[in-house]
């Protein structure tokens, strides 16, 4: 279990006081004025030591709309998760062993992993940044894992006095905000959104706290603007606000993240991720294409391969495999016609089985692919090159 430690400490780069209307809930505003302030700041300290245990433990979301695609995907590789009971928070990769599924809230993964309790998480990447705040014992093991994509963004409204402001360097500069009036700013994202407006000169700015339905903030008159994440824009569009230039913070989806030291230190993690990836990489390298068999007649393998590489849909991911189809004729066996088979993206099947019919193609068979594994991972030597092994 990790120790935690309570210090104050005065004065505080930032400004926690109480006088946020927002929330009724979370009573206090994250300033950005970079003024010496006498409030005082709790500042918790996570024991960081390894906690004793043998387990390898996986951190999953327990709810919210990562919850089933991560399931889902672990599914697809092979490594369903077996829980006995919804209500219950431990659960298993049978395909693993030595390896435990923590189910919890997206946000308490990534603080589970800065504390040591878990050594791997699969959530976005909006969550890492914000509740890892740059912690570097967090190693982001596969950046794209093809889900939960949305990006975080400023919005504004699209009247008033924002009716001609497109831009972030517009908005810091309107004559409208000052020391005593700074642009009021309702996020739930309480270390990238300061840490944005601050990097990128936005001086006069306040902050409060809300965990839902922000884009209601500005028309009720509690905020100018809000940063939130985006992923179809409706939400923003149906409350009158918009994006402006310069003011997307970060683009998210799901990725593997682990805890350095655990990956070190821990028997197993590594031996773990390295399953895990391989699975992830080859799965999601196979999503995106089809298998594709047909047969061609033609006077010898070459001359088939020559006629199918011709065409720019049907090289495959290392070309064609030409296989001779043998038939009995007049007593002896021969080679009339030959099997191709290619992996074609699926954006490209269509124009794939027009381009093989022109050359000849026939008995045109498309089947789904599970996993594509090349000789090694790119991600898997980052990773090795990242721990320094
Ligand atoms: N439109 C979206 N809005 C919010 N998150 C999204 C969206 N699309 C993808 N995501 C991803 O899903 C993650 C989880 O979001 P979700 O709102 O389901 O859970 P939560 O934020 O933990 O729950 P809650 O919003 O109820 O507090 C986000 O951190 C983000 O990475
Ligand atoms: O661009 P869109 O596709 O419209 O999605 C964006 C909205 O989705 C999320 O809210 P969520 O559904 O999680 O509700 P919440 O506000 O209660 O968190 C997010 O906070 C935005 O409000
Ligand atoms: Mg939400």
């Amino acid at each position: 279990m990790s120790v935690m430690q309570t210090t104050f400490l005065q004065p505080p780069p930032l400004s926690y006081f109480s006088t946020s209307p927002f929330s009724p809930t979370v009573k206090f505003t994250v300033s950005c004025r970079l003024v010496a302030s006498p409030e005082t700041v709790v500042n918790v300290e996570v024991d960081k030591r390894p906690s004793e245990r043998n387990e390898v433990r996986l951190g999953l979301p327990s709810k919210g709309r990562m919850a089933t695609d991560t399931l889902d995907l672990l599914k697809d590789c092979q490594l369903s998760v077996r829980q006995t009971n919804p209500r219950q928070y431990v659960a298993e990769i049978p395909q693993i062993s030595n390896l435990e599924v923590w189910f919890q809230r997206p946000k308490d993964v990534v603080r589970k992993l800065v504390s040591g309790d878990l050594d791997l998480g699969i959530v976005g990447m909006d969550t890492v940044l914000e509740y890892g705040q740059g912690d570097g014992d967090l190693i982001i093991v596969h950046d794209a894992l093809d889900y939960g994509d949305c990006h975080l963004s400023l919005a504004i409204p699209k009247y008033g006095i924002f009716e001609n402001i497109n831009s972030l360097d517009e908005l810091a500069k309107m004559p409208q905000w000052t020391p005593e009036r700074p642009l009021r700013v309702a996020t739930g994202f309480t270390y990238l959104g300061p840490k944005f407006m601050k990097e990128n000169g936005v001086n006069y700015v306040t902050f409060s706290v809300a965990d839902g339905a922000l884009e209601a903030a500005p028309a009720m008159g509690i905020a100018d603007a809000i940063v939130d994440l985006v992923s179809s824009g409706t939400t923003l569009k149906e409350n009158n606000l918009k994006e402006i230039e310069g003011g997307v913070i970060l683009e998210s989806q799901a990725v593997l993240v682990a805890s350095r030291k655990s990956l070190i230190q821990r028997k197993g993690v590594l031996d773990i991720t390295h399953e895990m990836l391989e699975r992830l990489e080859a799965h999601l390298k196979a999503v995106g294409q089809f298998t594709v068999t047909a047969n061609m007649r033609g006077s010898s393998a070459e001359e088939v391969a020559e006629r199918v590489l011709s065409q720019p849909s049907l090289s495959g991911l290392q070309g064609p495999t030409v296989s001779p189809v043998f038939s009995n004729r007049n007593g002896s066996t021969a080679a009339d016609y030959y099997a191709i088979v290619i992996c074609v993206p699926k954006q490209a099947l269509y124009k794939s089985v027009q381009q093989l019919r022109m050359i000849g193609g026939s008995g045109v068979l498309i089947s789904p692919l599970t996993y594509i594994f090349d000789e090694e991972t790119p991600r898997w030597r980052q990773l090795l090159s990242n721990l320094g092994l």
